[in-house]
């Protein structure tokens, strides 16, 4: 839209408001301007400025040589013998003072018969006001100065009058400070001025400055001043040398291998001792070959082509990242922890050469050849057949020659899997965005993807996303590296065994590799106890966790349903400052923080992202149902903003599970293998997931695409190294503490009082004695109760000694034998027994 001339607002004082975008002239409005130009375009205000600035120097002369002559000579006090009007005028009388008779004259009445030397803080004032109004520069916050000057012009004179009356530095705070303490002494007796004094002095202090009032405390620990003064010293280390946070090996990025097959006559199959293949170089297994010129023949030669094959190095460059430090004053979160050394490459295992592509040529022909007659027993005639090798499968790309209807090829999927005889072929038809057919076969010596392939992988490394994870490779032999912000939230299944533990290992460790410990925090639930407790050495460093907990990563059902709530008032806080900060999501709040334009005085802190790690769903959905779903679905719903993701992992995809509401809020859906089609349409919304091979063969939907990868392998003990080499580095003294949240259970769980055991206590030790398993739903299902209710129950009976202790997915250990004992216990616990009791 056109700007319309004269709209925008002028101030005689706002410099920046006269910029280029004011109107040249007048002429649009029509109206005269009522003040000459010079007074309203910015020059009145500089030059009013730049008097401003030489007052101050002039004064600071004045005021300086009047102290000086005062304290060396006695005084310069023309005053007592002239008239202002006389000093001004009178050219016999002569001055002592640098400044002249006018300096003498201003000294007098600001310095002696006014303020003393809190008389300097005009000076200040003058300054601040006259350098911002000439340039336009802020040396110190004006309004701040203005009103802690004139605060101190107030004390500073009354302070030092009654401290130095009777010594010979009582001009120091001048004549009025002088008489006002005399007054003040009078009124309230020395002691009380002294009182008022300190009281106005603290009351100054605290309104000006928001001084804390607090105790003298002890030395701060040792940790903490070693933490801060290496803080320091890493800055200046860090600045000097420009060292890297980063000393990690890079591998280049891969390549992929196509390979080509045209189908020349469709009478009879090929022979594969004739296949077209060059020369071999040994070590990939197969070769890369010149297509033959097509010669018309007897049979139905398959042409075959292997392009761009390039064997990977490892380790051949050692990357060094950007700077960790700038010299600025941009707020450094990084450095709470500043010689935090992020994981390097060699803690990670090779799994083999990361180069081997183990498909030989025969099985690429093999493949092909069955393919070829497969199709051409259902007289389905292909054009060309072009394979890319996989690490786990491999991809055979057919073009039909002219006229086959891909429908035909499509209602023959079954036919064609079946003859193929391979478990976990997979038909694409077509493949999105190509009039192609694929049909993925498994390769027979699968490729192991080493998360260090990965990792070192210059895409990775150089990855400007925000929380960037390398999930495996694709069929090209790609990695395939995405941001978790973008996602904004994962949900994971596949059967047992099939690689999801090793999965979420592989988002972990990228993200560990990725960000520093003040970036990201991670809240960790493993109900199943066993999958993520490796984490736990990380407590300190990258886990989140509720105040009162002492264990990071979380098993317990009820406190999962804590921390989820917690997390659902940290979401609601995160809001409330990205609120106040004026911005819609967390990256723009932390650059905001960042640049010291958000005030943590307002309570504005750096934000690190949260990720929600869940192993095992299913437990928690089974024994806490709705009070899982509600907190963790609004998470779903609306953390992405504030920063909160999810990652979910399941080993049971059914629908009451992974309910619509959960599933809506989940676009990205990764399957391992699962076991049926409808677990698979459960988790994918399509087929494909029950023909996978397993050990870490995937599939990911990404709401428009559905990509298959092969997950990136990291082992146990290189899980283990990581943290090991991240928990042995200085922590911060805790996990992050996520907001208290008390459940209404928490509070009643306290203690167990016979008297105030459930009316159903009795019932559900029989049925848990009975069925000798002590199982909330168990007790649920049984008594029809709400999951609130079972778990308290289940306490009671715990803090009764009838079940032990909570344990994870497993039942609890019923402690009473039968039935008999049972009866003879409950008696002995009922009030009537132990009357004195009561
Ligand atoms: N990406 C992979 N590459 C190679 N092998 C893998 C991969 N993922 C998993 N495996 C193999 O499969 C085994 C089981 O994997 P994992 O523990 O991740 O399964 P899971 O789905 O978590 O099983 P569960 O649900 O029983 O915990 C691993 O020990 C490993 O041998």
């Amino acid at each position: 839209m056109a700007r319309k001339g004269n709209t925008l607002k002028k101030s005689a004082l706002r410099k920046d408001e006269f910029n280029e975008d004011q109107p040249k002239s007048g002429k649009k409005s029509g109206k005269k301007p009522v003040l000459p130009s010079w007074l309203t375009d910015g020059r009145a205000v500089k030059i009013t400025g730049v008097f401003f600035i030489l007052l101050a120097l002039y004064l600071l002369f004045a005021f300086s040589s009047y102290l000086f002559l005062y304290f060396n000579w006695g005084s310069d006090d023309l005053f007592t013998t002239y008239s202002f009007r006389r000093v001004l005028f009178d050219t016999t009388i002569e001055a002592g003072n640098w400044a002249g008779r006018l300096g003498a004259a201003l000294s007098l009445l600001l310095i002696k018969k006014g303020f003393g030397i809190a008389a300097y803080l005009i000076i200040l004032m003058l300054l601040v006001a006259g350098v911002r109004m000439a340039v336009g520069a802020a040396i110190l916050p004006a309004g701040k100065t203005f009103r802690n000057s004139l605060l101190g012009l107030l004390w500073l004179p009354v302070a030092l009058g009654f401290l130095l009356q009777q010594s010979a530095y009582a001009i120091l705070g001048g004549i009025t400070g002088y008489q006002s303490a005399r007054w003040l002494e009078g009124l309230l007796g020395k002691p009380g001025t002294a009182i008022f004094l300190l009281f106005s002095l603290v009351a100054i202090l605290v309104f000006a400055f928001n001084m804390p009032l607090e105790l003298p405390k002890r030395p701060a620990g040792k940790d903490e001043a070693e933490e801060s003064e290496e803080a320091d010293d890493n800055l200046q280390v860090n600045q000097k040398t420009g060292q890297n946070r980063f000393n990690t090996a890079v591998l280049p990025e891969d390549k992929y291998n196509t390979v080509e097959f045209a189908v020349k006559d469709e009478d009879s199959h090929p022979e594969t001792k004739n296949a077209p293949f060059a020369s071999v170089p040994e070590e990939n297994g197969f070769e890369p070959v010149e297509p033959r010129p097509a010669e018309p023949k007897a049979t139905p030669e398959i042409e075959l082509t292997i392009e761009n094959i390039d064997t990977l190095t490892e380790n051949q460059e050692i990357r060094e990242t950007p700077d960790r430090f700038t010299i600025d004053t941009e707020f450094d979160p990084t450095l709470e922890l500043p010689h935090y050394q992020f994981p390097t490459l060699e803690l990670l295992d090779d799994y083999g050469s990361t180069a081997s592509i183990s498909v030989q040529k025969e099985e690429l022909e093999a493949n092909k050849n069955r393919i070829v007659e497969t199709l051409a027993n259902y007289s389905i005639q292909i054009d060309k057949i072009k394979a890319t090798i996989g690490p786990t499968v491999t991809l055979y790309e057919i073009i039909p020659a002219p006229g086959v209807r891909i429908s035909k090829i499509k209602n023959l999927e079954d036919d064609i899997a079946l003859s193929l005889a391979a478990m976990g072929i997979r038909i694409i038809a077509p493949i999105p965005g190509k009039g192609t057919i694929g049909i993925e076969v498994p390769n027979l010596k699968p490729e192991i993807v080493s998360m260090k392939s990965i990792m070192g992988n210059e895409r990775f490394q150089n990855s400007k996303f925000e929380l960037p994870f390398g999930m495996g490779k694709t069929i090209q032999n790609e990695p395939y590296i995405a941001d978790l912000t973008r996602m904004p939230h994962i949900l994971m299944a596949g059967a047992t065994g099939q690689g999801k533990s090793v999965g979420l290992n592989a988002i972990i460790a990228s993200i560990l590799y990725k960000k520093h410990p003040s970036q990201v925090k991670f809240v960790m639930i493993d109900p199943k106890k066993v999958e993520l407790t490796l984490f736990s050495k990380i407590e300190r460093h990258f886990l989140a966790k509720l105040p009162d907990s002492e264990e990071a990563i979380i098993t317990d059902t009820r406190k999962v349903v804590r921390t989820l709530n917690s997390l659902n008032i940290e979401m609601d806080n995160r809001y409330d400052l990205l609120k106040d900060a004026q911005v819609r999501n967390i990256k723009e709040y932390n650059v905001k923080f960042v640049d010291r334009r958000l005030n943590p005085l307002h309570g504005h802190r750096f934000l690190p992202y949260i990720i929600v790690v869940i192993d095992e769903f299913a437990d928690l959905i089974m024994t806490a149902g709705k009070e899982i779903e509600t907190p963790l679905t609004r998470l779903a719903q609306l953390a992405r903003a504030i920063g909160i993701h999810l990652v979910i992992a399941t080993q049971r995809p059914s629908v009451n599970i992974i309910t619509g509401t959960i599933k809506a809020n989940f676009p990205a859906r990764i399957a391992f293998r699962v076991i049926s089609k409808i677990d698979s349409r459960t988790i994918l919304d399509t087929g494909g997931a029950d023909q996978l091979v397993g050990r870490g063969d995937m599939l990911l939907s990404t709401g428009s695409d559905l990509i298959r990868l092969q997950c990136a392998f990291v082992d146990t003990p290189e899980v283990e190294r990581i943290t090991e080499f991240i928990g042995s580095q200085r922590a911060y003294p805790d996990a992050y503490h996520l907001p208290e949240y008390a459940d209404e259970q928490d509070e009643k769980e306290v203690e167990f009082d016979p008297a105030q055991r459930d009316e159903l206590f009795e019932d559900a030790a029989r049925i848990i004695v009975q069925t000798q398993q002590g199982s909330t739903s168990l007790l649920q299902r049984k008594l029809k109760l709400g999951y609130n209710r079972a778990g308290r129950i289940i306490d009671q009976l715990e803090a009764a000694g009838i079940v032990g202790p909570f344990e994870g997915s497993k039942a609890r250990e019923v402690k009473v034998a039968n039935e008999m004992a049972l009866e003879q216990y409950l008696k002995d616990l009922r009030p009537e027994a132990n009357p004195n009791d009561y």
